[in-house]
């Protein structure tokens, strides 16, 4: 007997994850007037709304408005606790909806895009064949292109045992429903710094153990610096050059107790593993369909400023987000999302539906936003990577503690703010401040960066007294304007 022939459903474009990229990339293309299909084996929206983003930032928000009213005198004598952790939890399912994606869903079919559930593997050039949990398959065929925006999942460490005792990764970390005792977090960057102050101020006990000297080690040295005195402000144990060697769990107590390579062991109710993420390509068929290709490609995809693979022939296959492996953050999928649609829709003829710029043209400057306390925000290239680019680089840094805004903003006001500037062409190449706000203060030094805006020109926007803002104005001060 023979097999009935598989029915095969054509599509412009076929998206592989419903993330910040993968709805982005769909609302845009289908808005385009490209038909899409977006496959999706978990819920829609991705890490960022139910265990990464969007939850952290939930958990973070409550310890950092009652910081923010401590630091005034007048409202402090009005703040009498610490945050109530099963509000603080109540909130953040609000936001997240336990992993309910039916608004999400809806949004996606409103925008034009047909979603279909199931595991997406690439099944030959332009096929995508998608598994269903109840293991039925469909074939979904691309005329124009597949976009693989799948994200990224965790790097796991090679500590003895760690397989074996239920570890928390930043899934876990952003969806726990009770406050552990005792938390201890292996890791140095972002992931670690945000859950660390987050459980810390729910009440945990944290203890940092970061391999290296530095907190944020790719960041200007000032706002790693200044994260781990605010770290230790609250409590948190941060030890520096300490490497965990094995971990294990009393099945009796549910106690882990982590060997050090200092000869310590540290006991805990869990252990965080923040050591990175790396793309999410395993299982996704490249090796199928690209010959030569590995099975995955941990260091992501070699992709164009618009996502499409460079190493595919034929051009049609696209990555972005996570996996592309140039960023892990969600503005930056969704920007890559918007490059990849104009360039899909500008090769079916349709430019004017998605406006007149064209990706390529410019280059990107995304900021980065850490929301511990204080915050930390970054553009561009700090003077390391602006010198080993090649730039002449000039340097203009001041406390934003002596700015008359931030000193009304919080008493005490703490912060540092850093400018790389390109000394030949005199232009802002990068910027990092920390201290409250800096998280909003950032889009200013994203704009001057991507616009490419000369110090002579910067020096005729002034920014309001008495705004923490100001800060821009010391630094061109600073600069010796
Ligand atoms: C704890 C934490 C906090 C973070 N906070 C921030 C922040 O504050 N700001 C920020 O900008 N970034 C933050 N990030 C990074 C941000 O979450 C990611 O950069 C962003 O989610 C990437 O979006 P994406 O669309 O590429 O991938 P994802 O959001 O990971 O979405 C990928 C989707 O693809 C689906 N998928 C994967 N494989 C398949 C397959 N084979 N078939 C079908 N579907 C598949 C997945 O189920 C998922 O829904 C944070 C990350 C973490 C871990
Ligand atoms: N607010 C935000 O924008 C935000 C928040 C969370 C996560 N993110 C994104 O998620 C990504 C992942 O975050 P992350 O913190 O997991 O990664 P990361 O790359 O920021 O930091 C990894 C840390 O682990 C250390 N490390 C690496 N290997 C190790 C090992 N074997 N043992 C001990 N330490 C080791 C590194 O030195 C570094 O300190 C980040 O790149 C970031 O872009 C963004």
């Amino acid at each position: 007997m023979t097999e009935p022939e598989e029915t095969v459903e054509t599509y412009d474009v076929v998206v592989i994850g419903a993330g910040p990229g993968g709805e982005v990339l769909a609302d845009r293309a289908a808005h385009a007037g490209l038909s899409v299909a977006v496959v999706e084996d978990g819920a829609v929206g991705g890490a960022c709304s139910y265990t990464a983003c969007v939850p952290s930032k939930a958990l973070l928000r409550p310890g950092a408005a009652l910081a923010s009213a401590r630091a005034v005198d007048g409202a402090r004598q009005s703040v009498t606790g610490p945050p109530e952790p099963e509000a603080v939890l109540a909130r953040r399912d609000r936001f997240t909806g336990r992993g309910d994606d039916s608004g999400q869903a809806a949004w996606l079919t409103a925008a034009g895009a047909t979603l279909v559930r199931g595991r997406g593997r690439l099944d030959g050039e332009r096929r995508v064949r998608v598994t269903a949990t109840d293991g039925a398959t469909r074939v979904l065929r691309a005329g124009r292109a597949v976009v693989l925006a799948t994200g990224s999942e965790p790097v796991m460490p090679d500590i003895d045992g760690l397989d074996r005792i239920g570890v928390w990764t930043s899934e876990r970390a952003t969806t726990a429903d009770a406050v552990p005792d005792r938390l201890v977090v292996v890791g140095g960057g972002v992931v670690a710094c945000e859950t660390a102050t987050a459980w810390r101020s729910l009440g945990a006990e944290v203890t940092l153990l970061v391999r290296g000297r530095a907190l944020l080690s790719d960041w200007e040295p000032c706002a790693g610096e200044e994260i781990a005195r605010g770290l230790t402000g609250l409590g948190i144990g941060v030890r520096f050059g300490v490497t965990a060697l094995a971990a294990a769990r009393d099945a009796d107590t549910g106690e882990v107790s982590v060997t050090t390579d200092d000869g310590g062991v540290l006991r805990c109710d869990e252990l965080l593993v923040a050591v990175g993420r790396r793309p999410r390509t395993a299982g996704l068929g490249l090796e199928d369909v690209v010959p030569g290709h590995p099975a995955s490609a941990p260091a992501g995809l070699p992709v164009d400023d618009t996502g499409r693979v460079t190493s595919v022939p034929g051009g049609w296959l696209y990555a972005i987000g996570d996996v592309s492996g140039r960023s892990h953050l969600t503005h930056l999928a969704k920007y890559q999302a918007r490059a990849c649609a104009a360039a899909l829709a500008a090769d079916a003829g349709r430019p004017a539906a998605v406006g007149s710029w064209q990706p390529g043209t410019v280059r990107a400057a995304a900021a980065q936003a850490v929301f511990t306390l204080p915050e930390a925000a970054s553009v561009g290239l700090t003077e390391r990577a602006a010198r080993q680019a090649g730039f002449t680089v000039r340097t203009a840094e001041y406390r934003t503690d002596d700015v008359a805004g931030a000193a009304l903003h919080a008493d005490g006001y703490r912060g540092h703010a850093k400018l790389v500037v390109d000394a030949e062409r005199r232009v802002v190449l990068g910027c990092t401040l920390t201290g409250p706000m800096a998280t909003e203060l950032i889009h200013t030094a994203t704009v001057a960066v991507a616009g490419e805006v000369p110090l002579d020109r910067l020096w005729h926007a002034v920014p309001a007294f008495p705004t923490v803002s100001e800060i821009w104005l010391r630094l061109l001060e600073a600069y010796g304007l």
